[in-house]
């Protein structure tokens, strides 16, 4: 059963952080040498990483990030610095400030980018830096992933009906999206059998843009919502942290 946690901010940044730390305490419970594997979204959820683990004086110490191995759930295929890229919106919104902490310095997270140097190639390329970041992926479930939800209720670059459903039943882990309805239109995505597989999986969805969608999700099931697919296959390793807002049209759930 999916769980739902609704609260108003700042609560809602301290709930988030603390599900985070819980999820790496567990992770390094199993292995204490280990690495941690984070698959995070791009989107709002980075200035929510930032409050949460940058800036919150109480949770931030707690966050072991040499032992973080961040991996981008969905990217845009365009440099690195373009103002579209996920991983550039997390190095501004998080890695950088991180660095700017002295205590941080040089001890932040391993990041997987995608391979700069074949974004503007053509499909080959392009289905060459797909593959090479599936490659890099950890030959072992996430421990957690972060995935945020849109107004049209896509998650990673996962994207409702035709022609981007069918990308639900892959087995690669990866997978390019060349027509993606909101821009730029070149994406990877993970795939669902990556999501099915991960130890923990939190949405955090915002505000009142996301109304309508959450009804659609919670309300009325739509299977053609890859959230909301998501939700009729997951067990109880799948939350969803929302505030007030963004589940005020929701009738059938009560958060906890
Ligand atoms: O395009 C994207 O949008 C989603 C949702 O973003 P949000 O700003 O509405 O939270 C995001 O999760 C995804 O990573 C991103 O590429």
């Amino acid at each position: 059963m999916v769980k739902v946690y609704s609260y108003k901010r700042p609560e809602f940044v301290r709930r988030v952080g603390q599900h985070i730390l819980q999820a790496q305490d567990v992770a390094f419970e199993r292995d204490p040498q280990g690495s941690f594997t984070v698959g995070i979204s791009g989107g709002s959820l980075i200035k929510t990483l930032y409050e949460a683990l940058v800036a919150d004086k109480e949770l931030a110490p707690r966050v072991k990030w040499p032992q973080w191995h961040i991996y981008f759930v969905d990217e845009r295929i365009v440099p690195l610095d373009d103002p579209d890229s996920n991983y550039g919106a997390f190095k501004k919104g998080v890695l950088d400030p991180l660095s700017h902490n002295g205590d941080h310095l040089n001890l932040g997270p391993t990041v997987y980018a995608i391979n700069e140097s074949l974004v503007h190639g053509g499909p080959e390329e392009k289905e060459k830096l797909v593959q090479e970041y599936s490659d890099l992926l950890p030959g072992k479930p996430f421990d957690l992933l972060l995935l945020g939800c849109g107004p049209d209720g896509h998650t990673c670059s996962l994207f409702p009906d035709a022609p981007h459903e069918y990308l639900l039943g892959l087995k690669e882990p990866v997978a390019y999206v060349h027509d993606s309805p909101k821009p730029p239109s070149d994406r990877i995505t993970f795939t669902l059998p990556v999501i099915q597989r991960a130890r923990d999986v939190a949405f955090v969805a915002e505000g009142s843009a996301k109304q309508d969608v959450m009804h659609e999700i919670f309300d009325k099931k739509d299977l053609s919502l890859p959230t909301a697919r998501i939700n009729s296959i997951a067990g109880d390793y799948v939350s969803w942290f929302v505030d007030p807002a963004a589940f005020e049209k929701v009738t059938s759930v009560v958060p906890e």
